[in-house]
């Protein structure tokens, strides 16, 4: 079984990654199952390539091996695409999810429900030593719910109907979701450049 080292903290992705990576038979390690603790990398980049590319090269270049890292988010075309990058810490540096829901509900009062689309956008990067760092990117459209459905995934899912669904993220499977979702979008473009190279 190979090794691959995702450099993220946020365990809703973790979960996205273990499922999605295990038909390849790759064991996921995620920065919280590292021994040492981690310092937070601050995103300070103005795009999701961006805010990737500086999570994967300072972990890979801190441990020497290839690392994958992912930076998401949500676009909502009536915000004109906020929160965007910014989706983590919408209602504060805490990043609360719930609190991201009420205040994107908050922000969509007014808007109806076939005005309230939106996409869910994942770029991977993945840095090696010595080499550029090469970027996937993966989407899934949908629309915003007037109010949170569901229990399952995390972040946005309960309030994020993808195109055609009647359930929610957050009502679908795991397993549902990550044939549909960015995260599985961005892989099979990973994929397909991996039997390239
Ligand atoms: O409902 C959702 N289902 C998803 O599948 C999903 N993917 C991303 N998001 C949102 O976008 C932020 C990423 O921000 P982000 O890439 O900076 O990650 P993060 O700060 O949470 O962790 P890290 O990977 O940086 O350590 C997350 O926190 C979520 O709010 C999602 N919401
Ligand atoms: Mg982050």
């Amino acid at each position: 079984m190979e090794k691959m080292i995702i450099a993220t903290k946020n365990k809703g992705k973790v979960q996205d990654f273990k499922e999605l990576f295990s038909k390849y038979g790759i064991e996921i390690k995620s920065l919280l199952d590292l021994e040492e603790s981690i310092p937070d990398i601050e995103e300070t980049g103005d795009s999701f390539a961006e805010n990737a590319a500086i999570k994967a090269e300072t972990i890979s270049k801190m441990f020497s091996l290839p690392v994958l890292a992912d930076d998401s988010g949500i676009e909502v075309d009536a915000l004109d695409g906020r929160p965007g990058i910014y989706s983590a810490r919408y209602a504060g540096e805490e990043k609360n999810d719930q609190a991201n829901i009420a205040k994107l509900l908050n922000e969509l009062s007014t808007v109806p429900l076939d005005k309230r689309t939106a996409r869910f956008v994942c770029v991977l990067a993945v840095a090696r030593p010595g080499q550029s760092t090469i970027f996937k990117r993966g989407t899934c459209e949908g629309n915003i719910a007037n109010e949170p459905h569901g229990n399952n995934g995390f972040g946005y899912d309960p309030v994020f109907y993808p195109k055609g669904s009647d359930k929610t993220m957050a009502q679908l499977s795991s397993q549902e979701k990550n044939t549909i979702s960015h995260r599985k979008n961005a892989i099979i473009q990973l994929e397909k450049w991996l039997k390239d190279n």
